[in-house]
């Protein structure tokens, strides 16, 4: 069963900047919700807000039943968010397979393996097993991190900008991925982006964000609209 992802008011401050402003956005069960902004706007702020590597100073998160705004990041992860973070943070010194056994630590005994699905989705892990993280193109970097994210069986999968500097064809492989994860595990996603046609394409919900507030929300669509491309043009 898909669960939603609940995020209610939050406010998030660094020192006396406060990056985001009653942030709220519901991730529905088995959709994709796409946060689209500039740079700098508040996307990796709200994400880590999310997996709770920052603390927010106002507002909840929910996920289910449960209530995330004392949890720390490893029981957040235990309930089922996977996390893809911005610049992959793939271990440059561990083979392939090493930084997927990474996502092992919360898992019980018997869950301790790789789905043989990561493997049908992106191949190139497969192939490259042996081969050290650091020597991946950034696309089959992207492509480890998010597989590392499915080995902790999440429930819901947070990333953070997927196609940032990945080439076309990897971008198209990545929005495939994510369409099985929705549509075949039903699974929630939430990502942040700034490539507006992948969204377009792949997201069913979209958000639109600017200064550290949401200005819009609503179906994919309304990325063609004019009011809220004014928001995301540079
Ligand atoms: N660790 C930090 N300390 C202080 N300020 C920060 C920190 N991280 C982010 N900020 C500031 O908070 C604001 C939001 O940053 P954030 O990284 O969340 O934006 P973003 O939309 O993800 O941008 P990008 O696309 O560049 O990653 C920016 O003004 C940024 O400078």
């Amino acid at each position: 069963m898909s669960t939603a992802l609940t995020i209610s008011n939050i406010d998030l401050h660094y020192g006396a900047a406060q990056a985001l402003k009653r942030i709220s956005i519901t991730c529905a069960p088995g959709r994709i919700t796409a946060v689209l902004g500039r740079n700098g706007v508040g996307k990796s702020s709200t994400l880590r807000a999310v997996t709770g590597i920052n603390h927010i100073s106002a507002g909840e998160i929910a996920f289910g039943s449960d209530t995330l705004r004392k949890a720390p990041p490893y029981k957040r992860a235990r309930l089922g968010i996977g996390y893809v973070p911005q610049g992959r943070e793939i271990f440059p010194l561990l083979t392939v397979k090493e930084n997927l056994e990474t996502g092992y630590a919360g898992l019980s005994r018997g869950d301790r393996n790789v789905p043989a699905y990561i493997f049908e989705l992106f191949p190139v892990l497969k192939s490259m097993l042996n081969r050290r993280g650091g020597d991946l193109s950034g696309g089959q970097q992207q492509q480890l991190a998010i597989g590392r994210a499915l080995v902790t069986r999440p429930k819901v999968l947070v990333l953070d900008e997927p196609t940032e500097g990945i080439q076309p064809s990897i971008i198209k492989d990545i929005g495939r991925a994510l369409q099985f994860l929705r549509d075949e595990k039903g699974m929630t996603i939430l990502l942040v982006e700034q490539y507006l046609d992948f969204c377009r394409e792949i997201a069913d919900d979209i958000y639109v964000m600017d200064r550290g507030e949401i200005m819009h929300n609503g179906p994919a669509a309304d990325l063609d609209r004019a009011d809220v491309r004014q928001h995301l043009m540079v």
